[in-house]
């Protein structure tokens, strides 16, 4: 039986356009001033891009080409997230997700299945994303978040295995939804369920070996507890 739910977001429950149309050019448009204003966080992203890329690194060279490669490392994604909180703090980002994701995550949860987030995007930027969204607050549907810094690279089997752990059950007790294949590889080799979302309207690649839907509505329920 199924007890807990763990999503990506883009992709999943959000469309790549409005991350990549939106967020992405948002953040990239303010990296340079961030950094070069000392602005919250910047020693620690500093640091951070330092450990990765060497000592002598150019911060805001490091950060702006790992942005344009679509990089998730840690202090890129940390650095997002705190550019985002204005955006949103201002009314000048919302959240967007998929019409079918509220209803499916209120059912799942009147079943007493767990709902959980595991995205790039930092624990910051999905709080705010999921707290802003058009269909309302989801905050209160979710059980909670990790990122790349809690949970660790989403293409590693140990980060499934070190979710796991954190969130409890048995791994095939586990449910994980994502539009990257090589990420859904990887949860089903920790053990865990695997469903690929295929969003015609992001041109999604196919799920490969794993078993597909195009919406929320259509994950099978089977393994779910019974609803009340
Ligand atoms: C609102 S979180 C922004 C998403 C993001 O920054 C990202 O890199 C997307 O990663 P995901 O793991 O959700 O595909
Ligand atoms: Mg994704």
């Amino acid at each position: 039986m199924i007890s807990s739910v763990v999503l990506d977001i883009e992709g999943t429950t959000s469309p790549l356009s409005a991350v990549h149309d939106i967020l992405f050019p948002y953040a990239r448009d303010r990296i340079a001033d961030w950094i070069g204003d000392e602005r919250p966080g910047t020693p620690e992203v500093s640091d951070g891009v330092r450990e990765l890329a060497g000592a002598d690194a150019d911060v805001v060279a490091t950060l702006l080409d790992w942005h344009d490669q679509n990089l998730k490392h840690s202090p890129l994604k940390t650095l997002h997230g705190l550019i985002w909180e204005r955006g949103f703090l201002a009314g000048e980002l919302r959240g967007v997700v998929y019409p079918d994701v509220r209803p499916a995550l209120t059912e799942w949860r009147e079943r007493g299945v767990r709902i959980w987030i595991y995205s790039s995007g930092s624990v910051l930027a999905q709080r705010l994303w999921f707290s802003k969204t058009d269909q309302g607050d989801l905050l209160p549907l979710l059980d909670g978040h990790f990122d790349t810094v809690s949970g660790g690279p989403k293409r590693e089997p140990a980060s499934y295995k070190h979710i796991a752990s954190v969130i409890g059950g048995r791994p095939d007790e586990l449910l994980f939804l994502s539009d990257a294949v090589a990420e859904l590889d990887a949860a089903r080799e920790a053990g865990w369920r695997t469903v690929g979302v295929s969003r015609p309207e992001d041109g999604s690649p196919d799920a490969g070996t794993h078993p597909a839907v195009a919406t929320f509505a259509a994950v099978p329920r089977e393994e779910f507890p019974p609803q009340p």
